[in-house]
């Protein structure tokens, strides 16, 4: 074995399993450090090394194909994973440019042919020539229209940029796509959140408290595993996002003693633990369905600290109007959806996704939302959420969702201020857009761009 740097060695093992195997990142990337016996200060380059490769690569292939004058799909893609890691570390880190040659030859060498070696260090050879500037001037020079230049400069696909386009005109920030663009490129900050009743922020010494959510922590340095409140169940990863989304369900309305709660789609339990704290404290009970076994037992795992009133359960959410019509008085509708408004934290999702998911997704959540819609009671009130802001998942949805509801004989939803909820329910202001629906933002909030609306039924 040569000797490249375990740091580099982890991050081009979990880049060739992201890129071949389906393998995402954020589930390997740690079991790898742990494997791999890294220091903490090498996890800490290889998460960098491994997140902004897999984010950046859009970028990087342009750099590549240009430095090797031939399209990135005529690279042998073993070699092309070496070029983009190593692109990385010339174009966007301050390891020293020979390192980053040699090692990445090395590496070259022991994914590839010999071939493949003297073409990776003559790649990398013209790239280390020029600047970092140099190539982004020749790389947006090559740019065919303003989409593709924002696509070529902050490495996404261009129908997401176009997609984040029509959401944030939707929320009158239309200005702002570079910012949310750029905001997916910047690590996240780990936010974690106190459940009530079992845990308070200041709990966790050394630890400031969230931004917005009023049981959130700012995650201090480290594995946020070893903290025992965290081991415990009553301390969880949670993005603060999330937090307020479900509590913007939980506080909307005091809770009456005895009210039956469901959260429709609740694996992998995040949102359901939060909402059955919550629950628990106002007398509630609630019902925490999930279609994928597998993930069912997630959210066992998750609520293990809450006390008692939850009942998890498998099924189709699809089928619960139908099966339990008028039942609930809280409904959370989390739906599946493309996780667009995730992409900081899933650093390969942006290039996994394609359009035609959102048009699978979207029949989907139309069929949970009524679902939601007759499964709710008289009076009660359902959160329909997604961690995507494309507009075709979230208002349109609950727009076109409504206006079936009512020709198919429902009675007419009140749509409820989202935005007035959430403001009231976060501990600052969070200038959220014209209501009724809610959007928050990665670039504004720091937050995953959740979209929370919000819908009772007449009594
Ligand atoms: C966005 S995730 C929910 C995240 C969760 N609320 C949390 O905070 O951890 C959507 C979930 O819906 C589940 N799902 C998909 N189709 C479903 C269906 N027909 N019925 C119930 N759950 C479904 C998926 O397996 C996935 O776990």
């Amino acid at each position: 074995m040569s000797g490249v740097q375990p740091a580099r060695r982890v991050a081009l093992e979990v880049i060739r399993a992201v890129e071949h195997d389906d393998a995402y990142a954020n589930l390997l990337l740690p079991q790898r450090i742990v494997r791999a016996r890294l220091s903490p200060q090498d996890a800490g380059l290889a998460t960098e090394l491994t997140y902004g490769t897999l984010r950046m690569s859009g970028y990087y292939d342009r750099v590549i194909a240009l430095a090797a004058r031939r399209p990135t799909s005529a690279i042998d893609p073993a070699l092309l994973d070496v070029l983009r890691l190593a692109s990385h570390q010339l174009l966007a880190t301050r390891v020293a440019p020979h390192a980053a040659v040699d090692e990445s030859v090395s590496q070259a060498r022991e994914v590839g042919s010999r071939s493949g070696t003297g073409f990776v260090n003559g790649v990398l050879r013209t790239i280390s020539r020029s600047t970092p500037e140099e190539w982004r001037s020749r790389v947006l020079d090559g740019a065919t229209s303003t989409d593709d230049r924002l696509a070529a400069e902050y490495s996404h696909p261009e129908w997401v940029v176009r997609a984040f386009r029509g959401a944030l005109a939707a929320d009158d920030r239309a200005s702002e796509l570079e910012a949310l663009l750029a905001a997916d490129n910047e690590p996240a900050r780990v936010s974690l959140v106190a459940l009530p009743g079992l845990a308070v922020p200041a709990d966790v010494p050394t630890a400031d408290p969230g931004r917005f959510s009023p049981v959130a922590i700012t995650a201090p340095s480290g594995d946020p595993a070893s903290l025992p409140l965290v081991a415990e169940g009553r301390v969880r990863v949670q993005d603060e996002g999330s937090q307020l989304a479900a509590l913007a369900l939980s506080r909307v309305a005091p809770i009456a003693p005895g009210e039956r709660w469901l959260d429709m789609c609740a694996g992998p339990g995040g949102k359901a633990a939060l909402l059955a704290a919550e629950a628990a404290r106002g007398g509630a009970t609630l019902v925490a369905n999930e279609l994928v076994p597998a993930r069912v037992g997630l959210v066992r795992k998750a609520l293990q600290a809450v006390p008692g009133g939850v009942t998890v359960r498998q099924g189709d959410a699809t089928l619960v109007g139908e099966a339990e019509p008028a039942a609930y008085d809280r409904i959370l509708l989390d739906a599946p959806c493309t996780g667009l408004g995730a992409l900081r934290r899933r650093p390969e999702a942006r290039w996994r996704k394609q359009p035609r998911d959102v048009a699978e997704l979207t029949g989907l959540q139309a069929r949970l939302f009524a679902s939601a819609l007759a499964a709710l009671a008289p009076g009660g009130t359902l959160a329909y959420i997604t961690c995507s802001p494309h507009t075709a998942e979230t208002r349109a949805v609950v727009e076109s969702g409504l206006k079936r509801w009512v020709r198919d004989g429902g009675p007419e939803m009140e749509v409820l201020d989202a935005s007035a909820t959430l403001e009231a329910v976060a501990t600052a202001p969070l200038d959220l857009g014209p209501g009724p629906f809610a959007q928050l933002w990665p670039h504004r909030h720091g937050t995953d761009a959740m979209f929370v609306s919000l819908l009772r039924k007449p009594v």
